[in-house]
């Protein structure tokens, strides 16, 4: 039994409000008293380029990583969609919490809806996947780059720099900042990102006695999801210079999972799309369902989308 554990986590506003509600959850449910080692990753700090330029979003992990390597902490909390597919050796996920709103917000100041939006407007999102999906509902919109954590981009649109800008609706609902939504994008119209809204529980391998106690936090439906979801970037290789999208949900005890994959460089080509669903019990049939779905978007083309 695990008494007292060091968390490692983002200093941004969203990364240590997951950080404190993972801590009082292993305090409520676990008996885990837990202390906050707060770190700055790379990711964090250059916010000039896209992520796509600058290694992806191993970034915001790695420093964490470290941190659970040498021992100066034992768990580290991440948005699971900015965890890379394949951890590297040495790690592993020890739990996924149940999954927040996974839509993204449409959020503006003067205007209700991408639909509204004059000819023209300037929207803001560094993010392929986003501005691949808006391409393509509204190819005369300007997209600019947009970085930061939520409360500098949410600052960027004040300062007049956007008519609008897209944001996961999970992290302005856990800052409280719901009231900036102007509207939310169906899943079907703005595929959110594999594992949006869910968070996900990092530890060393071979930290058994932890890894025990926390899989009682674990959320089944939403682990199922979320490794359905990130199975299909596996398989496609995904990295952040891929618009690439997934998601899925329950009807009953039947797991539907959405796919889609935009051209790496060209953002108006059209993007392919796959539904695929099964009766899914545990991890593998989820993960078969993920390939299963890649297949699909490969026999659509996605090969040719794939950066070369
Ligand atoms: N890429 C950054 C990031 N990582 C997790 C969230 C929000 C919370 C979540 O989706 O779980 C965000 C902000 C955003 O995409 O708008």
């Amino acid at each position: 039994m695990t008494a007292s554990i060091t968390i490692a986590t983002r200093e941004s506003r969203l990364a240590l409000w997951q950080a404190e509600h993972v801590q009082a959850r292993l305090a409520a449910e676990l008996g885990i008293t837990a202390t906050l080692l707060g770190m700055t990753t790379r990711g964090d700090q250059i916010l000039d380029r896209t992520l796509s330029k600058i290694g992806g979003k191993g970034l915001f992990v790695k420093e964490l990583e470290a941190a659970l390597a040498d021992g100066r902490a034992q768990l580290a909390v991440h948005s699971l969609k900015d965890v890379p597919m394949e951890l590297p050796e040495g790690f592993v996920l020890a739990a996924v919490l149940e999954r927040e709103d996974p839509r993204d917000a449409f959020v503006s100041n003067d205007f209700a809806s991408l639909a509204d939006l004059p000819e023209g407007a300037v929207v803001g999102s560094s993010s392929l996947r986003r501005v691949t999906q808006i391409l393509s509902r509204r190819p005369d919109l300007r997209v600019e780059p947009l970085r930061g954590n939520l409360d500098t981009r949410l600052r960027k649109l004040d300062d007049g720099g956007y008519h609008a800008i897209v944001l996961a609706a999970a992290g302005l609902k856990r800052l409280g900042l719901a009231q900036r939504i102007r509207g939310f994008f169906e899943i079907d119209q703005m595929l959110p990102c594999a594992g949006q809204g869910a968070l996900g529980l990092e530890i060393r391998a071979g930290d058994d006695g932890l890894a025990e106690s926390l899989a009682r936090l674990n959320h089944v439906p939403t682990l199922l999801a979320c490794e359905a979801e990130r199975a299909v970037s596996r398989a496609l290789g995904g990295s952040c210079s891929l618009p690439l999208a997934a998601h899925a949900h329950w009807q009953g005890g039947t797991l539907q999972l959405e796919a889609a994959v935009g051209h790496a460089e060209i953002h108006a080509s059209p993007l392919l799309r796959a539904s695929v669903s099964a009766s899914v019990a545990d991890a593998g049939a989820a993960r078969e369902l993920g390939q299963q779905a890649a297949l699909r978007l490969r026999e659509l083309g996605a090969g040719s989308y794939l950066p070369g």
